[in-house]
């Protein structure tokens, strides 16, 4: 009954987007009513890259900035970021650089309980908006919950010079969307699993829009940036609508996870995702060819050759992937693939 049925969303409040936007940043965070003392938590690369940048622009606004450097998505760098905000009492935390910082600065906010601002360097992971964070746990990085941030800075200047590499992997990452719906629509009917129209319908509409647009999305120009960011901010939202990463995370992340766990030299979250999603569309029966058309116009890896990982650690990740959140159900079943069946797939999608 619609009376007993309740939902809480947390949503980001203040997005910013646009050229240079990174000089706002304190006109941002005033807007949302924070002041004081701020954890600017970086990487090594990204500090150089923007990282000091934000830190200089919130010092010329009144702030105390603090810059921590993030070498990995671990408990251990979460914990170190909360021991430091507690001790220095922050009053909050931004976190300036790829998906695995915004993920660590993410969780250590929610932890202290402060507000979070991201500030994404590369247009590489739809985590810039998302209420989930991906932390190293054992083997594994699938995504917990935490909380979305509380306000956006997306810097197309820094975003359009970022690697290109990374902004394919954020179309990829994307386009997996379609896959990852067909299974969240699979585990619906086979299992009545909770589903949100909504929110597959925000995340399928997103690949959609960047697919109809892939022809904008060119190397360098900020107009392209600009598109890819807003279609990763729009995917992390249809993940906080439906209180999970099920709009956005199926099989093909199954199989990144997978390979994440595996490979010697896993290549980046979305590039994974964009070869797993062309096998899925293939065992779901869709047009998997359509699909890795558009991976390969926009520039993102089709195969095991672009992604650098051996035709062998394809075959295992795909014989192994359902054991990654079995709860979750999708098209590999409970059982998974058999390694003839993998080899098959592989083989007829041209992966290998
Ligand atoms: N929380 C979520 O909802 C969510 C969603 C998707 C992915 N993720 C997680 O995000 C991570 C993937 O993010 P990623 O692909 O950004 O990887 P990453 O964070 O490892 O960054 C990749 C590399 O790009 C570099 N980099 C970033 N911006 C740069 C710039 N402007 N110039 C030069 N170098 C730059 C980084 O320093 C790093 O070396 C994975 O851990 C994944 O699990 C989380
Ligand atoms: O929950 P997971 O599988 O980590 O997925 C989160 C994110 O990668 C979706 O794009
Ligand atoms: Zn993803």
């Amino acid at each position: 009954m619609l009376s007993e049925k309740s939902k809480s969303m947390k949503l980001p409040r203040n997005v910013l987007i646009g050229h240079k936007v990174i000089e706002r940043s304190g006109e941002l965070c005033q807007g949302l009513g924070l002041k004081g003392r701020v954890i600017v938590a970086t990487g090594p690369k990204t500090r150089k890259v923007a990282g000091q940048w934000t830190a200089d622009t919130l010092e010329e606004n009144g702030y105390e900035p603090s810059i921590i450097e993030i070498q990995k998505a671990s408990h251990s760098e979460v914990d170190e970021v909360v021991k430091i905000g507690k001790n220095l009492e922050v009053d909050f935390i931004i976190g300036v650089g790829g998906g695995k910082v915004i993920d660590v600065a993410k969780v250590a906010s929610s932890k202290i309980g402060t507000p979070f601002i991201s500030v994404p360097t590369a247009a590489s992971h739809d985590g810039i908006a998302s209420g989930r964070a991906s932390i190293i746990d054992g083997e594994d990085k699938v995504s917990v919950e935490s909380t979305p941030p509380n306000g956006i800075i997306a810097d197309t200047y820094i975003l359009a010079e970022a690697p290109w590499k990374l902004t394919c992997a954020g179309c990829a990452d994307i386009i997996s969307n379609y896959t990852a719906i067909k299974d969240w629509e699979l585990a619906r009917k086979l299992r009545n699993d909770e589903y949100s129209s909504y929110a597959a319908a925000l995340s399928k509409m997103t690949a959609e829009e960047l697919a109809a647009n892939r022809d904008s999305i060119k190397k360098g120009l900020e107009e392209s940036a600009w598109i890819v960011v807003k279609s990763l901010i729009s995917s992390g939202v249809a993940m906080s609508i439906a209180g999970s990463s099920r709009p956005a995370s199926g099989a093909e992340h199954k199989f990144s996870h997978m390979l994440d766990r595996i490979a010697p030299n896993p290549a980046l979250h979305g590039e994974q995702c964009g070869v797993g999603s062309i096998m899925m569309m293939y065992l779901h029966g869709g047009d998997w060819k359509d699909l890795k058309y558009i991976l390969k116009e926009i520039g993102a890896p089709v195969n095991a050759k672009e992604l650098n990982i051996k035709p062998e650690t394809i075959i295992k990740a795909l014989t192994k992937a359902h054991k990654i959140r079995p709860e979750r159900y999708t098209i590999l079943g409970n059982e998974g693939l058999t390694e003839e069946a993998a080899k098959k797939l592989a083989e007829e999608t041209e992966v290998i």
